[in-house]
């Protein structure tokens, strides 16, 4: 497991450049480059508020508190029962951890505070939730120089690729499942860090919608926590999901005297857990015994795609942790007596650049024409039922694959609420504690930035023509011709 602090300092002791051949361990030091270089790039409080449509004013009443009925301060008590654990630029072991970190426990109030994408409640919200997933400086990527177009790009993509998008999530009922669902997550690990003894108010922050990270954190100072982990829902690490989270974590406690000083840990990744691999491989065994013939099956793992330059330039591990989940995944299956053939596909490109190959629906023609006659779909990247599970995965690629010659289909559902996967996340939580450590230990640090009115105008003026003459541009209109946005 990769746990680090919020701290950018902490994180600076690993100072290698990323590279694939390196061993698997390392990957969590490339992280923490991404995170001390990353602090002075684009962690500048956002001038604007987020966007939000009008609809939705009533949903920021929502509880962000999962079961709050621990929030009139009872303590923690940790299980003893610690295997080392050792984080980025921490080793702990588990003599210390009961001395050091737990005589206190009588006044400490622990969180866990899950973080994940969020997205649309209703279909007026889609265009806003777009907004803001291309307002944020990890998805798209802009040169520092052209970071002021962040906002009006973010408008003008948001706008034309909400039809799309709204038609996807009609299909699925309206909007998506993914804050009911992450709640109920929020439910079952406080329900199983209970169970071993260890009580902690478990708070749900999404990155673009309700109820926002900056929501969750309001809940946290109120309830005067004392210890915080932060558990991201992103099994493997990339700079588009857990880091663009922690990115939001590390401004707002900068600018927080209380927060500055709160010591929290960072669970990074974490698809290398013992419960998360067997839980995945209950789940495929459990499938592939649907099949007629189930050795005969093709084992076909669709992961979330990301931009080839976020890996080759800017040292996202996400396609190594990518490709090291599935090794891992297989071996587990292996060791259960099934050695099936599998693949693995990146799913869901947006927009006219390259993304991770092979892509999903390039391949699932390529097998199907190849003879495979038996597929079972594996999403990958995500522990809950979301618009590419349901959708992208359940109807188009399906529709496709089927079209191309597979004759039995079948599709592991999202891990959800599984207790193996629940309990083993509570493990994580536990095993993080000892290396939770504040971001500051002075208040000189929490910083106030300017926003100047007039000069953020100008800015969006000038922005906006200049997006919209990018916008122009050959390989942009091929894009949006091509539905790619
Ligand atoms: C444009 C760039 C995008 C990158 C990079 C990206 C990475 C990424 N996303 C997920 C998980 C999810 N993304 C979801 C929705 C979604 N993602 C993008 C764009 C990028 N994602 C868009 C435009 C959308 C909106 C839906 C659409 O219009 O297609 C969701 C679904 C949330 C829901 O509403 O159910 C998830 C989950 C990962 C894991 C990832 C990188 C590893
Ligand atoms: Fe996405």
């Amino acid at each position: 497991m990769a746990a680090a602090s919020l701290s950018g300092s902490s994180l600076c002791n690993y100072n290698y450049r990323f590279s694939r051949s390196i061993p698997r361990r390392r990957y969590f030091a490339s992280e923490s480059r991404f995170f001390s270089e990353g602090l002075n790039d684009v962690d500048k409080p956002s001038p604007k508020p987020l966007i939000v449509s009008s609809s939705e004013s009533n949903t920021q009443n929502h509880s962000i508190l999962k079961g709050s009925n621990l929030s009139n301060g009872p303590t923690w008590k940790r299980n003893l029962n610690l295997q080392t654990n050792c984080a980025v630029g921490v080793c702990i072991s588990p003599e210390n951890v009961a001395e050091s970190h737990y005589s206190h426990a009588a006044e400490e109030k622990l969180g866990v505070l899950l973080l994940n994408l969020g997205g649309p409640e209703t279909l007026n919200d889609v265009q806003p939730f777009l907004y803001n997933l291309f307002a944020d400086p990890d998805i798209i990527r802009l040169p520092r120089l052209l970071r002021f177009l962040q906002q009006p790009l973010a408008k003008l993509i948001s706008v034309l690729r909400a039809p799309k998008s709204k038609e996807g999530y009609a299909s699925i009922g309206g909007g998506s499942p993914l804050r009911k669902i992450t709640d109920e997550q929020a439910d079952a690990l406080r329900m199983a860090l209970e169970a071993k003894n260890v009580h902690a108010n478990v708070y749900v922050g999404m990155r673009y919608w309700f109820p926002f990270t900056e929501e969750a954190i309001e809940q946290i100072k109120r309830d005067r926590i004392t210890k915080l982990v932060v558990l991201p829902l992103y099994p493997q690490f990339s700079i588009s999901t857990t880091g663009s989270s922690i990115r939001v974590l590390q401004r707002i406690f900068k600018e927080d005297a209380y927060l500055s000083r709160l010591p929290v840990s960072v669970i990074l990744s974490w698809y290398q857990r013992q419960g998360y691999i067997q839980s995945m491989a209950d789940l495929i065994e459990k499938e592939l015994g649907k099949f007629a013939k189930p050795e005969e099956v093709m084992i076909f793992f669709s992961a979330h795609g990301v931009p080839v330059s976020y890996v080759e330039d800017a040292g996202d591990p996400y396609k190594d942790q990518m490709e090291d989940c599935i090794y891992l995944i297989m071996q587990e299956l292996k060791a259960r007596g099934i050695g099936n053939d599998h693949t693995l596909a990146y799913q869901s490109r947006v927009g006219p650049v390259q993304w991770l190959k092979p892509y999903t629906d390039e391949v699932l023609v390529e097998i199907g024409q190849k003879g495979v006659k038996s597929l079972l779909a594996v999403p990958i990247s995500f522990v809950s039922e979301h618009i590419e599970t349901l959708e992208e995965i359940d109807m188009e690629y399906k529709h496709l694959a089927l079209e191309s010659g597979i004759e039995n289909w079948g599709r592991v559902p999202a891990l959800g609420c599984n207790s193996l996967f629940i309990t083993d996340l509570a493990d994580a939580v536990v095993e993080a504690l000892p290396s939770a450590k504040a971001m500051s230990t002075s208040t000189e640090d929490a910083e106030e930035t300017e926003y100047d009115p007039l000069s953020y105008v100008i800015k969006l003026f000038f922005g906006s023509i200049l997006a919209f003459i990018l916008l122009l541009t050959p390989r942009v209109v091929l894009a949006f011709r091509n539905g790619l946005f």
